[in-house]
């Protein structure tokens, strides 16, 4: 793995930031009942960047519902910074999200009446916290954004709405950042450019981050792989190429 600043190394030694043990999860019942989630064991280091990958229907998006706390396992462990979440009541989870956890979904989920700037705020006013016009004006600059403040998301590209999204999971300075697919409604020059700056999330601040992608490229920019089938994990890729893991993924989904 790739460790960019001496921060990341340092917080790297509180061990690992999330951790899932014989993690299951299954919807329905009878013969609708399908297993998303058979038997996850996952461990992953703080200041690691992490892209989840397999074919449609494998269990990325619950593995990463799961271990953020947005749903829950019927079984097993999902261990967020010490925090056991099968065991969390729903005003703690709600509590842990709002303090330490950041998201970015594919479709940005931003606040379509909200400018740009209160987009930003809003984790902070959801969270009781103190909010300052500077805070989220900073993390605007810090996606390139410093002169859109105002703008409301119908008056942003799609590659600036997901700037606005991370600069709004930036703001709180999470110390887990999980994505969903952030890069795949972009071009691939705004991809790259979102890329870049979780890139610099992992580097510079020491922030964990799991992402899932169904793009090779968008996956080599991590620094490790896991590769889930049927609801398991499968693989696990170190330094990641596009070529090794568009080859990898291919073999799962023949
Ligand atoms: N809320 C739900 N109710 C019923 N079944 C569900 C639910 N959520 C997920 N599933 C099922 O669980 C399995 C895993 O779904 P999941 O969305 O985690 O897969 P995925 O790998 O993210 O898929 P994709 O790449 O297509 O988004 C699928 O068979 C899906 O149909």
């Amino acid at each position: 793995m790739r460790y960019g600043a001496a921060g990341s190394a340092a917080v790297r030694t509180g061990g690992p930031v999330l951790e899932m043990r014989r993690a299951v999860r299954g919807y329905g019942t009878g013969d609708a009942r399908v297993t998303a989630l058979d038997g996850v064991d996952l461990s992953l280091d703080a200041g690691s960047w992490t892209a989840v990958m397999g074919p449609s229907g494998s269990g990325k998006s619950t593995l990463l519902h799961c271990a953020a706390g947005l749903d829950t396992l019927d079984s097993g462990q999902a261990v967020l910074l010490g925090e056991d979440l099968s065991g969390a009541d729903d005003k703690r989870l709600t509590r842990l999200r709002r303090g330490t956890v950041g998201f970015v979904f594919q479709n940005f989920n931003l606040v379509a009446s909200l400018t740009a700037e209160q987009n930003v705020a809003l984790p902070l006013r959801l969270a009781g916290r103190e909010v300052r016009r500077e805070d989220a004006r900073r993390a605007l600059a810090a996606v390139g954004l410093a002169d859109r403040a105002r703008h409301r998301p119908r008056e942003m590209s799609g590659g600036q709405q997901q700037r606005v999204a991370i600069a709004r999971a930036m703001v709180t300075q999470p110390k887990v950042l999980f994505a969903d697919e952030p890069t795949g409604a972009l071009d691939s020059t705004s991809a790259r450019t979102v890329l870049g700056l979780l890139r610099n999330m992992a580097d510079s601040t020491g922030q964990t981050i799991v992402m899932v992608t169904h793009d090779p490229s968008a996956a080599a920019a991590a620094d490790a792989v896991v590769f889930l089938a049927d609801g398991r994990v499968i693989d696990r890729m170190e330094q990641p190429s596009a070529h090794r893991v568009a080859d990898r993924l291919a073999s799962l989904e023949v």
